[in-house]
């Protein structure tokens, strides 16, 4: 757990944790001091002498000055973890490829990165402190018991070992349970949302009001977990808890039999009692606390795994951009697992200031030849290079700002409508933006908004039209001016006005950027400078539309079967 949280104050801050927790062990000792130093004013007392109080009075109030200062340190320690853990957990994120992004994983990000806050406070409020004195009291108890009597002490010194062995035991219960919860918690939180989601789809199949079986499969496990994690977290307090009694009734007795046997005075006995159950009594909480730890600490550790993925390695400079607006995919073989590629050998150029339009059928890799010059993923063999550079040799701020993307999922912010366009450059004058917008075609959908540009547009764009979002990312890429402007045309959104609109954008684009789409358009394919034909992860041909046609291979057939309004098929029949 240590290693966690320094891991998350991140480099040069673990002193603060190690100042921390010194602190922390140095109240234990001086509380377990402060007890053994009662045995000789007990005895004192009981035998009717006068009591030196001292040394007590003395530890007592050091212990209070140490107990502040622990305090402000925990605080200040849990302060400076929860707001390095946001800004780490922030800069290591956006590293990450997206590959990483998963459902599952996304999911279970938010929950540490909500939870996360609350759970770091708890550890140093309420677990960490009460552990490490719980266990730095009694040692010191223990030690003090030796002093005393060495038979009492080595009693208490023999059941250390086997009080430890039963709180481990307690501890990995609780934690083997815990873990088994937070699964089922994140597939049960998995399952809502994909509920959420599809609800139009279920809805769509009268499926919503017959429950929707994932889910409740899901919840139904999630309970039965729950319920055997209980059970058996109960046996691993009892054995902790049941241990520390041992202890003590050994403890008691052995002392019962010096007293009688004359080797410890009754009057020293009774102040031994005392110690004897302040050595005790903090063991009892220990296998408590340690559980909470562990629980904390798998919570901690499913945090800092975020921080352990490795993120795509950046240069310390950039390479030179010596060609600008040029792309090239050299030899490319990739595929988003390794026994499966999805581009097979591509090689493909497009020359600066060009429109290179991407064809084929579904699943042919059109869409993976956009994200590779993103650097959404590193390809495993071959080269991918903007601007002359190798994409691993850019840093992702001098890469992003070669490029503009307009893809299908267009997200947008809940923000204003001028806030989401502004993205493309935040400093972008108003008029420059309603040159984007017109040009775009978004002043049109802006002037049926109710608060024109101030109306927010709800999380993810939702309350706009698929081609309307299309439309406000495609102002975003005019508004950007990036050398390079990757479009990958919206195939939910075919209708007249939009294919107007995004043929006007992309001329407009072309002026300033090269510009390589994804064309499902008969216009801006017929119009490209170049046309790559991809089938199966293979570039299978490349040329202008008059070319191909001429050539009458893959491309006429698909230029056939698309005329033919059948959509992009290869193999369709001509
Ligand atoms: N994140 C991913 N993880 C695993 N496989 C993926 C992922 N994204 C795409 N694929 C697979 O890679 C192949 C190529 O997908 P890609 O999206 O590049 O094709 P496409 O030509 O753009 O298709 P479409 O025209 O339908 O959008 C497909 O078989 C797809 O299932």
């Amino acid at each position: 757990m240590i290693t966690d949280l320094r891991l998350l104050l991140g480099p040069g801050r673990a002193h603060i944790l190690t100042g921390y927790v010194a602190w922390t062990v140095l109240f234990g000792v001086l509380s377990g001091l402060a007890s053994a130093l009662l045995v000789p004013v007990v005895a004192d007392l009981a035998s009717g002498q006068r009591a030196d109080l001292l040394p007590l009075a003395v530890v007592t109030v050091v212990a209070a000055v140490v107990r502040y200062v622990q305090t402000t340190r925990g605080s200040a320690a849990a302060l400076e973890t929860m707001s390095s853990m946001h800004q780490r957990l922030g800069d290591h994120v956006v590293s990450l490829p997206l590959g990483w992004f998963d459902s599952d994983r996304t999911g279970r990000l938010t929950r540490v990165a909500t939870d996360g806050t609350v759970m770091i406070t708890g550890i140093f409020a309420h677990l960490l402190s009460p552990l490490v004195i719980s266990v730095a009291a009694p040692v010191t108890a223990a030690v003090a018991l030796f002093w005393y009597d060495w038979r009492i002490g080595l009693v208490a010194a023999l059941s250390m070992p086997v009080l430890a062995l039963a709180f481990r035991f307690a501890a990995q219960t609780l934690a083997r349970g815990e873990a088994r919860n937070h699964a089922a918690d994140v597939e049960a939180g998995a399952r809502v949302i994909e509920f959420a989601r599809s609800q139009r789809v279920l809805r769509a199949f009268g499926r919503a009001v017959h429950g929707y079986q994932p889910l409740e499969q899901a919840i139904e496990q999630q309970r039965r977990i729950r319920r055997r994690t209980l059970g058996q977290g109960v046996v691993g307090l009892s054995v902790g808890g049941l241990t520390v009694q041992l202890a003590v009734t050994v403890l008691m007795l052995v002392l019962v039999w010096l007293t009688l046997a004359g080797s410890i005075a009754p009057a020293a006995a009774v102040a031994l009692i005392a110690l004897v159950f302040r050595f005790a009594g903090p063991l009892a909480d220990v296998s408590e606390y340690a559980g909470a730890i562990r629980i904390a600490g798998g919570d901690l550790r499913r945090l800092t795994d975020v921080l352990r993925q490795p993120a795509m390695p950046q240069p310390r400079a950039s390479a030179p951009l010596d060609q600008p607006g040029r792309i090239e995919l050299d030899n490319v073989t990739f595929g988003y697992r390794p026994d499966t590629p999805v581009l097979r050998s591509v090689s493909l150029t497009v020359p600066p200031g060009s429109v290179t339009a991407l064809v084929g059928p579904s699943g042919s890799g059109k869409t993976t030849v956009i994200r590779l010059i993103s650097r959404f993923w590193d390809t495993r063999q071959g080269a991918v290079r903007v601007g002359g550079a190798d994409v691993r040799d850019l840093r992702t701020e001098d890469l992003t700002s070669q490029l503009a993307v307009v893809s299908q999922d267009v997200y947008l912010f809940d923000d204003t409508m001028a806030a989401n366009i502004r993205l493309g450059r935040p400093d972008a004058t108003d008029a420059d933006l309603a040159e984007a917008a017109r040009l775009a075609g978004v002043d049109e959908i802006v002037a049926r908004l109710p608060d024109g540009w101030h109306t927010r547009v709800g999380e993810g764009g939702t309350a706009l039209s698929g081609g309307e979002r299309q439309r406000v990312s495609i102002a975003r890429a005019l508004l950007k001016r990036a050398p390079i402007v990757l479009l990958d045309e919206a195939t939910a959104a075919l209708d007249p006005e939009n294919e107007r609109y995004v043929q006007r954008s992309i001329r407009q684009l072309a002026q300033h950027s090269t510009v390589l789409l994804i064309a499902h358009r008969l216009g801006n394919v017929v119009d490209a400078d170049q046309i790559v034909v991809l089938d199966d992860g293979r570039v299978v041909e490349t040329g202008t539309h008059q070319s191909l046609v001429a050539a009458d291979g893959p491309y006429a057939k698909l230029w056939r079967a698309m005329a033919n309004g059948r959509g992009w098929r290869l193999n369709a029949p001509q």
